[in-house]
């Protein structure tokens, strides 16, 4: 089991609550606009504290309403793909990708730079500051930046609303990398039936 969730959270009249447990790989949450989905990946990445359940990853609990755990989000390693890149603007690429990895301790990181940089081929880009970056080029160095941090678990919310249809198949073939190369358990949040379907196996509906 890689993800366990059991949150509840309300937020002004509506009750966001999700229940499920993942086997790995890709799990796909779609759901109408507002149904909570972005609220959930922030509840597991700690950004947002659910109002009662847990969560856990890999049998580590991150949250539990009953014992009172929180684990802060940055001791979690749970790296978050937004639908922009939120790359720090004011520096370089290099500086970004490097920004979790200088702070990972040493026995978390699994990737060395190089090994990231020739992953997700930007090796042309580290001189470059954000503003000079493409939609599809900021979305690798973000990724870069969530695998050299660490990451043992992904939550990826729409990473390719912002692309063209050029540049969305390029991230999903690196998505398919990090499938099936990486191994990583990733939460994926998606309106597309399409790309829902390419990407995992299994798919959680929220109403
Ligand atoms: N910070 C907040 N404070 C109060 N209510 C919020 C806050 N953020 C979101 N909400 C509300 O919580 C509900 C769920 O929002 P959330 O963004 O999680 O949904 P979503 O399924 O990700 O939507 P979308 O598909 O449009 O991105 C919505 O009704 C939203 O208005």
């Amino acid at each position: 089991m890689c993800f366990d969730v059991d949150v509840a959270l309300r937020r002004g009249p509506r009750l966001i609550a999700a229940r499920f447990a993942t086997a790995g790989g890709i799990t796909v949450l779609r759901g109408v606009s507002g149904a909570g989905k972005t609220s959930i990946l922030d509840m597991i990445a700690g950004l947002v504290r659910p109002d009662r359940g847990h969560v856990r990853l890999a049998g580590e609990t991150l949250f539990e309403s009953g014992s009172g755990r929180f684990v802060p989000p940055e001791r979690r390693r749970i790296g978050y793909i937004f639908q922009d890149g939120r790359l720090f603007p004011h520096r370089r690429v290099r500086w970004n990708l490097l920004y979790g990895h200088r702070l990972a301790p040493p026995d978390t990181r699994w990737m060395t730079p190089d090994e990231a940089i020739g992953f997700l081929g930007i090796g042309d880009l580290l001189e470059r500051w954000p503003a000079q970056l493409s939609g599809g080029e900021a979305q690798r160095v973000a990724i870069g930046r969530a695998l050299l941090a660490g990451a043992r678990a992904l939550l990826m919310d729409e990473p390719l609303s912002a692309l063209d249809p050029a540049r969305r198949e390029g991230i999903l073939q690196v998505i398919e990398d990090i499938r099936d190369r990486l191994g990583l358990p990733t939460l994926y949040v998606t309106h597309d039936r399409e790309e829902a379907t390419r990407l995992a196996a299994t798919e959680i509906v929220l109403d």
